[in-house]
């Protein structure tokens, strides 16, 4: 068995750069993954998901060029070069994230798959198939998570995508299917549709976007239904089945046969913390399968630690990020810093984007905080009206007493990068009536934000 300092189990958006601090810091340290450097986000996530959202919005672009007075007659899509400049960009991020592991000195990189044999003791099936057998005293699990499967009868008859094997499907859908209503199904069926698919969204909650409020919600759904996409909500998919390749049938709970040629589960994701064996180590998991930390990432045995997806809460690239800051700054400078002073905040790539940050109103409501809500149809933006681009909405929740900015949802143009600058007020404690005031370069979609706080009235 080989002894290190630190173990951390995963490569992920946390684990790769604590893996590097935690060596730089003098720690002798052994990083293992059992698929690709990078994780999800960089291999599977936001990264190829990113880049091809942004194919399809070339087509999008193209296809009403002749709103901006250019003609553009006919154009086609070549799913074959969309999926090769998506696989050099990943294959780039993850060669960056590998490259950057191996250089580090004090960090040993071990490829293969972990499992807890001991109390922090790690069996590692490495990718030869031989075994290695590690402990340490700081063990780091960065697991994240994986699809959830649905437990749909004939599921396990038919061929259907995950949203890993949807970025290489061998020909654009003709009606792809697509079950759950959430941030993979609306980016992937807006996605399809721009490439050309008919899609079908299917929803079994009787709200569209239920997190978000009513008007925001409304306003997606709205803009995504004008693009030629269907969503059908309080929808139970009963049963599903394939008489030949891509001719599927997706029965619903009222009886009606969608016929499809392609089926895209999007029903959420599930942590990769039981396959761990993290009973032999003594880590307690939730109802959910997480793994529970405290508010300083600590599990309940000392000395091993969860960050990013694998442990409850919000499953976002930057939240796992910002774990690994949050255990760095605790382990080495001196702090005391807690997940509970964050803001949640994220943007969904649909396009026009929701960026969004802190309260809705409705959690407000809820939680009784007294209120004012401020609102901006995005065709008030001068910035909106010069690009064409009009569509969302702009809305702020402010502290009724303190003017200050409690949460805000961008839908438009620039949505998540409207949410920052929101974002950073927030964190700065400007108020309604500075922002409402506050000089911001002309025209951008930021400056629209004078004109969101105008409704907002001091007293
Ligand atoms: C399609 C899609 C799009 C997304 N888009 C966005 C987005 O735009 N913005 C955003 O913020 N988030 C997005 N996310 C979510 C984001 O990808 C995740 O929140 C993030 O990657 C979580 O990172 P992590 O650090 O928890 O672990 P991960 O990145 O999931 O990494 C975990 C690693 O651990 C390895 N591993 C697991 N078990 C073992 C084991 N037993 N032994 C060895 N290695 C193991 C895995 O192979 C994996 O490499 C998206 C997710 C998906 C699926
Ligand atoms: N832009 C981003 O930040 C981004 C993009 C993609 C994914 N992600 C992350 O990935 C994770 C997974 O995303 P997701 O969209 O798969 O999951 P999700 O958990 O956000 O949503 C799943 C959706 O599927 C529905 N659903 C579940 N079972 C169903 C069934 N049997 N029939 C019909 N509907 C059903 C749920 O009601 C829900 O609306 C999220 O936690 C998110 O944080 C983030």
């Amino acid at each position: 068995m080989r002894t290190f300092d630190a173990i951390v189990i995963g490569s992920g958006q946390g684990g790769s750069p604590l893996a590097k601090q935690l060596a730089k810091h003098g720690l002798r340290t052994a990083i293992v993954e059992k698929r690709w450097p990078g994780g999800t986000c960089v291999n599977d996530g936001c990264t190829p998901t990113k880049t091809m959202i942004a194919d399809a919005r070339v087509a999008y672009v193209v296809k009403h060029s002749y709103d901006h007075g250019v003609d553009v007659r006919s154009f086609s899509v070549d799913l074959e070069r969309i999926k090769a400049r998506k696989n050099k960009v990943v294959a780039s991020f993850r060669a960056g994230t590998e490259k950057g592991l191996t250089n580090t000195e004090g960090l040993e990189l071990i490829c293969g798959n972990a499992v807890f044999t001991g109390p922090k003791v790690l069996e590692i099936t490495l990718t030869d198939g031989s075994k290695d057998t590690i402990t340490a005293e700081k063990i780091f699990i960065n697991t994240g998570a994986k699809p959830m499967v649905p437990g749909i009868p004939g599921l396990d008859t038919i061929n259907w995508c995950d949203s890993t094997s949807i970025l290489d499907v061998d020909k654009i859908p003709a009606h792809l299917v697509v079950i759950g209503a959430s941030y993979i199904a609306l980016e992937m069926g807006q996605l399809f549709r721009r490439l050309g698919s008919e899609v079908t969204i299917l929803e079994h909650g009787k709200r569209f976007l239920a997190k978000e409020d009513e008007d925001i919600a409304n306003a997606v759904q709205g803009i995504l239904t004008e693009e030629g996409i269907t969503i059908l909500l309080d929808t139970q998919v009963t049963q599903v089945s394939q008489s030949a390749p891509e001719k599927l049938s997706i029965t619903l709970h009222n009886g009606t046969v969608l016929e499809a040629s392609h089926l895209l589960l999007a029903t959420g994701r599930t942590p990769q913390a039981k396959p761990l064996q993290p009973q032999l180590t003594g880590l307690a998991l939730d109802e959910h399968g997480y793994i529970p930390v405290n508010d300083a990432l600590e599990t309940n045995v000392p000395g091993i630690y969860a960050l990013g997806d694998v442990k409850p809460g919000p499953a976002f690239t930057h939240v796992s990020y910002n774990d690994y800051i949050i255990l760095l700054n605790n382990l080495f400078n001196g702090k005391q810093q807690s997940v509970k002073d964050r803001p949640l905040l994220y943007c969904m790539f649909t396009d026009p984007e929701l960026g969004r940050v802190g309260l809705t109103e409705q959690d407000a409501r809820k939680q009784n905080i007294p209120i004012k809500v401020a609102t901006l149809p995005m065709s008030h933006s001068a910035r909106g009206i010069e690009t064409g681009e009009t569509k969302g909405i702009m809305k702020a929740i402010v502290h009724a007493d303190t003017l200050e900015i409690l949460g805000a949802s961008v839908l438009g143009a620039s949505g998540g990068e409207v949410m920052t600058v929101l974002q950073m007020a927030m964190a700065g404690h400007i108020n309604a009536p500075q922002l409402r005031e506050m000089m911001f370069a002309h025209p951008l979609f930021s400056e629209s934000l004078n004109n969101l706080f105008q409704g907002i009235t001091d007293h």
